[in-house]
C-alpha cells in the first residue's frame, strides 16, 4: 500500500515505512494513495466469514502486496484473540456494539495489539531500539502498554493529563513497570498529543531513540480498527443492514476515521454521527466552518476531552476523496448533565453503560428516523469509569479480574510539567 503525507504530499511511504515511520514530515499523517474497493459479492462473502478470517481478508486488500497472506492472518489472530465485539440490543432499533472485551477493557486493544504484532514482524531482522512515545486521556495508554508489555527492544513512554483520567484507569498502565514508563503530565491530553508531535520534529532524537508512536498517529491502529465495522455490519439483521447508523463516540476522531475507512471501501453503512462531549471543536466547525479549539475542558467522558481532534484532517481526506458532502455527517455535542441522564435512562432499559457511549446513545437517540436501525459504539467497560457510574446509577458495579488484580498495585508514575526539553532530556536518559 502506497501512503502520502498530508501536509506534504511529496513524502511517499509505503505501508511497511509509515509504520516505522509513525508520523511524516511537518507533523503531516499519513494517509492511504488509493483505497480498495469491495464489490457486493465481495461484501456478501466476507460477511459469512468468521472475524479473524474476514478481518484478515479486509487487511489483505490494504497490505497484502507487503506481508504474505499466510503472515497477515497469524498476526491478525495473535491480535484479535480475545473476546469479539458483542451486540447487545437496547431497545427494538438500537443496539449497543460493545468493543470492550479485549484484556484493557477498551476499543484501543484491537489497534494497539495489531500494531505491536506488525510492528514486531516487521523489525524481525533489526536489533535497534524503538521508543513506543504515546499520549493517553485514559484507554489507549492501557492497550499500548499492555500490547508491548516486556517486548523486547521495546521501550514505552506513556504521557496523561495528571489527575484527569479516572483511577483505575491510571491502575490499567501506571502499574507495570519493566518497558513501560508513564509520565502524568501536569496539563491536558492535547498538551500530551503535542509533546508528542514534538518529539517527532526533533531529528536528533528521533535518530538517537528510534522514536515511534501507537497513537492513532500510526496508520496500522486505524486499519485493524475497520474490521470491527465489518463485524457490527455482519451481526444486524438483513432488513436493517441497508438503513444503518452508527453513533461514534469521538475524541481524537480515529474511531470514526475507521468507520469511514470501512464505508469508503464498500461497506454499506448509511450515516455516522460524530458524537462528542463538551469539547465541541469538530461540532462548532461543521457548524460554522471556524476552526476554532477552545481549552480543553474536563469532563466525566475524560478519555474524550481533546479539543484538537488529531484524525480530522483524515476525516476531510475520506469525504474529499469521495465527494461525500460533510454537511452529511451528523454531529453533536452533549454537556455532563445530559450524558448523567442518558446513563441513567440506559440504566432503565436494563443496561449499563458509561459515560462515554452514553454520548453517542443520546445523540443516536435524537436523530435516529423511523426507518433506520442504530447501533452506538460501547469503546469501554462500565467498570473502568466504576466511581462516576456508581454514583450516577447508586450501584456497586463489580470489576473484572483484569481490573481487580491491578487495584491494589502502586502506580509507577513520573510527574512532569508540560515542558518538550524536559521530557527530551528523560526520553535520552540524561
Ligand atoms: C472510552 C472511549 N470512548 C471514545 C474515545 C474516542 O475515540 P477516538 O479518539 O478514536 O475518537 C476514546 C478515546 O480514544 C475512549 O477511550
Ligand atoms: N481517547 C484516547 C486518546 C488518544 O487517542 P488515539 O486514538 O490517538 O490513541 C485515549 O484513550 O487515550
Amino acid at each position: 500500500m502506497k501512503l502520502y503525507n498530508l501536509k506534504d504530499p511529496n513524502e511517499k511511504v509505503n505501508f511497511s515505512q509509515a509504520v516505522k515511520l509513525g508520523l511524516g514530515h511537518n507533523q503531516g499523517l499519513f494517509f492511504p494513495k488509493n483505497l480498495p474497493k469491495i464489490t457486493p459479492n465481495m461484501l456478501k462473502e466476507l460477511l459469512e466469514m468468521n472475524f479473524i478470517e474476514r478481518s484478515s481478508k479486509i487487511l489483505e486488500l490494504f497490505i497484502g502486496d507487503e506481508i504474505s497472506k499466510n503472515d497477515l492472518f497469524n498476526k491478525v489472530k495473535a491480535a484479535f484473540s480475545f473476546y469479539k465485539p458483542i451486540m447487545k440490543p437496547i431497545t427494538k432499533k438500537i443496539s449497543c456494539f460493545e468493543l470492550f472485551h479485549g484484556p484493557t477493557l477498551a476499543f484501543k486493544d484491537f489497534g494497539a495489539r495489531f500494531m505491536a504484532q506488525i510492528l514486531s514482524f516487521l523489525n524481525q531482522h533489526e536489533n535497534k531500539l524503538i521508543t513506543i512515545l504515546t499520549a493517553t486521556s485514559g484507554d489507549t495508554g492501557a492497550a499500548v502498554a499492555h500490547a508491548f508489555y516486556k517486548m523486547k527492544n521495546v521501550k514505552v513512554i506513556i504521557l496523561y493529563p495528571k489527575n484527569k483520567i479516572s483511577k483505575l484507569q491510571e491502575k490499567m498502565f501506571c502499574t507495570l513497570g519493566h518497558n513501560i514508563k508513564t509520565i502524568a503530565i501536569e496539563g491536558s491530553f492535547d498538551e500530551c498529543q503535542t509533546l508528542v508531535k514534538m518529539a517527532f520534529d526533533d531529528q536528533n532524537l528521533k535518530i538517537h531513540t528510534g522514536l515511534n508512536s501507537a497513537n492513532s498517529i500510526n496508520i496500522s491502529r486505524l486499519l485493524a480498527q475497520i474490521c470491527y465495522y465489518f463485524e457490527a455490519f455482519s451481526l444486524i439483521e438483513n432488513k436493517y443492514q441497508k438503513n444503518l447508523i452508527i453513533s461514534v463516540p469521538c475524541g481524537n476522531f480515529g474511531n470514526l476515521t475507521a468507520g469511514l475507512l470501512a464505508k469508503s471501501i464498500g461497506l454499506p453503512i448509511k450515516s455516522f454521527i460524530a458524537a462528542t462531549n463538551a469539547n465541541d471543536t469538530v461540532p462548532n466547525f461543521l457548524k460554522t466552518g471556524v476552526w476554532k479549539p477552545k481549552k480543553t475542558i474536563s469532563t466525566i467522558s475524560n478519555a474524550m476531552d481533546i479539543s484538537q481532534p488529531n484524525n480530522w484532517l483524515r476525516v476531510e481526506e475520506i469525504f474529499k476523496r469521495n465527494n461525500w458532502n460533510i454537511q452529511q455527517l451528523n454531529y453533536g455535542s452533549v454537556t455532563d448533565i445530559i450524558t448523567k441522564q442518558s446513563l441513567k435512562e440506559l440504566f432503565s432499559l436494563n443496561y449499563i453503560s458509561e459515560p462515554h457511549a452514553s454520548i453517542a446513545y443520546t445523540l443516536l437517540k435524537n436523530n435516529i428516523k423511523n426507518n433506520e436501525y442504530g447501533i452506538f459504539l460501547g469503546t469501554a467497560h462500565p467498570a473502568k469509569f466504576k466511581q462516576t457510574v456508581d454514583d450516577i446509577l447508586q450501584q456497586d458495579i463489580p470489576l473484572p479480574t483484569s481490573l481487580k488484580k491491578r487495584v491494589h498495585l502502586k502506580l509507577l508514575s513520573y510527574h512532569m510539567k508540560p515542558n518538550f526539553s524536559k521530557l527530551r532530556s528523560f526520553l535520552l536518559g540524561d
